[in-house]
């Protein structure tokens, strides 16, 4: 069996990893136009950071798993092909801001019509709007010559920072095809792969609209989750309550559960906005703004989160940052990755900015070089950014510490030597509530956490 996946990033370079490891009479290759990043997929500095990543890679590297720019050889020698390309939000035209960008997956059929020789198994793992596959199918039977094409859709659910784990053992492997005999052979072949590792009980199968509405849903569920308990941390902030308590009390039902309940400075990621907006353009163009509007809320309380943590730090700091030095603790959109795509702290920082602090940022995985660009933009320069490389550097002479992300290492910082090094009253703004804040105020810090 050939594998080929169709784009080598946060998704097709730890999904194929993993199968190759699992899978070792599988041919798994991982191809990209991107030149760079196959470069750094075949060296020794991956270019993406993900725990146990690179592990997974040595393992397998060289033995059946490839990384090439050969896109065109790579389709043709493969049964199935994952298609893993980015689909952003779309920024022109029509659905600009909301709507997904297909450009990349449908140039992507049309390189396999072109170039494919004989009949293959195309794997939606990229994430799309329902009927992306019914798209897929008609550029293919266009231009194809009577090849024999199924269309599957197998959404990646990974998350990232855990995608090993995850990858390693899923809640479920989702399936999607069509209902004829050759589309349930195709779903087969595919649920065969999985089955090397993933009990079968675990692998689901629906038909292909399902498969590809339950990604956009799951997403949905996940962040109205998050905007849910956000929106009571400021209930929680004005009444005396904590939202770590609330969320315990609540998560004991057995019907609401006790995960994806942490009240935070907001969601951020590749995945949660993006695919709420295009869940959102979908419900518009179907004729239900009803339904619509209720999904754009999600989004809605994330932005005001995100705004509301950056106005309490001024309003805190007696109505002015003006010339004040802010430590930024992670950068990142959450801990044990690099990945900063629409990450809290970029909203955080440009609001300090625009207030005239002095914003100094230290994060233990992202390059000085990508904050810069995230805030200010390519080639933007502003002397009131700051990068460093410890969070007790960021913190000296810092009026307030902002902590962003929940990396591990910052609960064991000395906040008795950050303290001295600060300037009085100090303040501390737990964006994640992972600090403890009782401890923190006998130092003598005023600190406070989200809802709390
Ligand atoms: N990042 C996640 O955690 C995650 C999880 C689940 C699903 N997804 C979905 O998976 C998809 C990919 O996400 P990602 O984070 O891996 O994106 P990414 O931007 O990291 O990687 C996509 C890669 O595809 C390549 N590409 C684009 N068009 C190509 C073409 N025509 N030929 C060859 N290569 C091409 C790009 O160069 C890029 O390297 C998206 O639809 C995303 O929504 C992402
Ligand atoms: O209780 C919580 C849980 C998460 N977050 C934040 O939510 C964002 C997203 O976190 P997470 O979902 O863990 O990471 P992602 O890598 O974005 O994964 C989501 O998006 C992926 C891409 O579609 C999906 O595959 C995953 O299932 C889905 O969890 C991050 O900023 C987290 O800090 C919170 O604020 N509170």
């Amino acid at each position: 069996m050939n594998i080929c996946c169709i784009g080598a990033g946060y998704v097709g370079g730890p999904t194929m990893a993993v199968i190759a490891q699992k899978s070792p009479q599988t041919r798994v290759t991982v191809v990209d136009m991107n030149q760079a990043r196959i470069d750094a997929w075949n060296s020794g500095n991956l270019p993406i950071y993900e725990p146990g990543l690179a592990e997974v890679v040595a393992e397998s590297r060289g033995r059946n798993l490839f990384f090439s720019t050969d896109v065109a050889g790579e389709i043709n020698a493969a049964d199935i092909i994952f298609v893993a390309v980015n689909t952003p939000t779309k920024t022109y035209g029509v659905g600009a801001g909301s709507a997904a960008d297909l450009r990349f997956i449908e140039s992507v059929a049309r390189t396999i019509a072109e170039v494919a020789t004989s009949g293959k198994i195309i794997v939606e793992k990229s994430t799309i709007p329902v009927k992306t596959a019914e798209t897929i199918q008609k550029i293919l039977g266009a231009n194809t010559r009577g090849l024999e094409f199924q269309v599957l859709s197998n959404p990646e659910f990974l998350a990232e920072g855990t995608a090993i784990v995850d990858l390693h053992n899923p809640d479920r492997v989702l399936i999607g095809g069509q209902k004829t005999p050759a589309g349930q052979k195709a779903v087969q072949t595919l649920a065969d792969v999985y089955a090397d590792w993933v009990p079968r009980d675990r692998i689901i199968t629906t038909n292909l609209w399902s498969s590809e509405l339950s990604k956009l849903v799951a997403n949905a569920f996940l962040a109205q989750r998050i905007s849910s308990i956000n929106s009571i941390s400021a209930l929680c902030e004005a009444t005396d309550a904590d939202v770590d308590e609330v969320a315990r009390a609540i998560g004991y039902d057995s019907r609401i559960g006790p995960k994806f309940l942490k009240a935070s400075v907001g969601f951020g990621g590749s995945c949660f906005q993006k695919d709420i907006l295009n869940l959102v353009y979908l419900c518009q163009s179907y004729g239900l703004p009803e339904v619509a509007a209720y999904w754009q809320s999600v989004v809605g309380i994330n932005d005001w989160q995100k705004k509301r943590f950056a106005a309490q730090i001024v309003k805190a700091l007696f109505n002015t940052v003006s010339g004040k030095r802010i430590a930024i603790w992670g950068f990142a959109f959450k801990k044990d990755t690099n990945d900063t795509r629409e990450t809290a702290a970029i909203s955080i920082c440009r609001d300090l900015l625009e207030e005239r602090a002095e914003v100094v940022v230290y994060d233990p995985k992202v390059p000085a070089e990508q904050i810069r660009t995230d805030v200010l933009g390519k080639g933007v320069e502003n002397d009131r950014l700051i990068i460093v490389d410890s969070a007790e550097a960021a913190a000296v002479g810092a009026h307030a510490i902002a902590v962003v992300t929940e990396w591990d290492q910052f609960k064991a910082i000395d906040f008795e030597a950050v303290f001295a090094d600060m300037p009085k009253p100090a303040f501390i703004f737990d964006g994640r509530n992972l600090l403890d804040l009782e401890q923190l105020r006998k130092i003598g810090f005023n600190a406070t956490g989200i809802g709390k």
